[in-house]
């Protein structure tokens, strides 16, 4: 007897998508323009595969909204500080909407004096980092951006968490090509991807975290319920983890990982931090010529057998979402559905 199966994926396109996770976000307290910028951040890392920062997040952002941890209204106040220093105060508000206020000043900045700093501060990232970068070097630019999140890496050498998984975006424009971008938590694996793994009941590779009696552990749950994460490289990824530290949150004025308690916020999940990025106008000191360079430094990779650039899975995943949809758990996106009010 043949039995008809209902498909577990269905396939969306990026514009519906970007659509409906608008009106999710309406739906549950911030302002249209808040939403807009969300829904299309979550909607891009969804279409060019990025899970652990996509529609997995939606749960994690409206309780975040429901507990008042975040303003989902804020309006970031952009301060024009010197020639090449931009400070944004986001306003207790999400960190993408605080960047996209003050993008155009940021621009302007480092096309006048060939480099410009944003510090944003007083700001929630849930995201992926690499659509901060991007664009960016879309428009010719080089693009550097660091931000620091919640308390659960243990640092090199130490005995508790400390650091957050503080991951590290850049993307540089090449001559023939998509920009070079790499996006990379200073953590052996990022958290979204251990709470991905508990709830698949899939086990870690070994190398990636500990359990609450600090002991080596690949199990997810073990390191999410009391245990930590590690940094990446040992004690190389921890020193870059505790500069993420430094300028994400020291420098902009922002909290550390371990800084703020959200206790008085039961539901709340994103981490009340700070944001860095730094944009290099390449004319200024190398003409037209770094976007060729950049470009031979990539043929020559390929030369010496690399077959896999950070970006490239990125690329192909988002070519094939514009060709055949983004393809996305069914129940999943049923639930969207329902809770936009569809
Ligand atoms: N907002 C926040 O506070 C935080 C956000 N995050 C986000 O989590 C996401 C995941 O981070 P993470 O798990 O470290 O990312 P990955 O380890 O999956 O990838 C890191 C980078 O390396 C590239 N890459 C991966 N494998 C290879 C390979 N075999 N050869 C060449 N390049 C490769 C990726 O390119 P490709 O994408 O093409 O695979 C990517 O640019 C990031 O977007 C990060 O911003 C992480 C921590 C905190
Ligand atoms: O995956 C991660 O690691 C994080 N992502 C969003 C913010 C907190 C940490």
């Amino acid at each position: 007897m043949s039995q008809v199966h209902e498909q577990a994926t269905a396939r969306i396109g990026f514009t519906e998508l970007v659509a409906l996770l608008h009106q999710v976000f309406v739906n549950h307290g911030t302002s249209p323009e808040v939403a807009a910028i969300l829904a299309h951040n979550c909607a891009s890392a969804e279409r060019d595969g990025a899970h652990s920062h996509g529609v997995f997040r939606i749960p994690g952002y409206l309780s975040t909204l429901a507990s008042g941890w975040v303003d989902g209204k804020a309006v970031p106040v952009v301060t024009d500080v010197a020639s090449g220093f931009v400070r944004v105060d986001a306003a207790n508000g999400f960190a993408q909407p605080a960047l996209e206020a003050a993008r155009a000043l940021l621009v302007e900045k480092a096309r006048s004096a060939g480099i410009a700093l944003m510090a944003i501060h007083n700001s929630h990232h849930f995201a992926a980092l690499w659509p901060d970068v991007e664009p960016f070097a879309e428009e010719g630019l080089v693009a550097l951006s660091v931000v620091n999140s919640m308390t659960c890496v243990v640092p090199h050498g130490a005995d508790r968490p400390l650091f957050g998984t503080n991951p590290i975006a850049f993307a540089a424009p090449r001559a023939d090509g998509l920009p070079i971008v790499f996006d990379l938590a200073t953590s052996a694996i990022a958290h979204g991807d251990v709470q991905i793994a508990a709830r698949k009941g899939e086990r870690l590779p070994p190398g990636m975290g500990v359990d609450s009696l600090g002991q080596p552990t690949q199990d997810p749950k073990a390191i999410l319920e009391g245990g930590a994460l590690l940094p990446f490289g040992g004690h190389k990824g921890s020193a870059l983890s505790m500069m993420v530290e430094l300028l994400a949150a020291a420098l902009t004025g922002g909290n550390f990982s371990f800084e703020f308690n959200w206790a008085d916020h039961p539901g709340a999940r994103t981490p009340w931090t700070g944001q860095l990025l730094i944009v290099i106008d390449p004319s200024k000191t190398a003409g037209q010529a770094f976007a060729e360079r950049s470009q031979e430094l990539v043929r020559q990779m390929h030369a010496v057998g690399l077959r896999r650039l950070p970006g490239d899975r990125r690329h192909r995943t988002r070519a094939k979402s514009q060709e055949q949809g983004i393809e996305i758990d069914r129940k999943e996106l049923e639930h969207l559905q329902e809770i936009a009010g569809l």
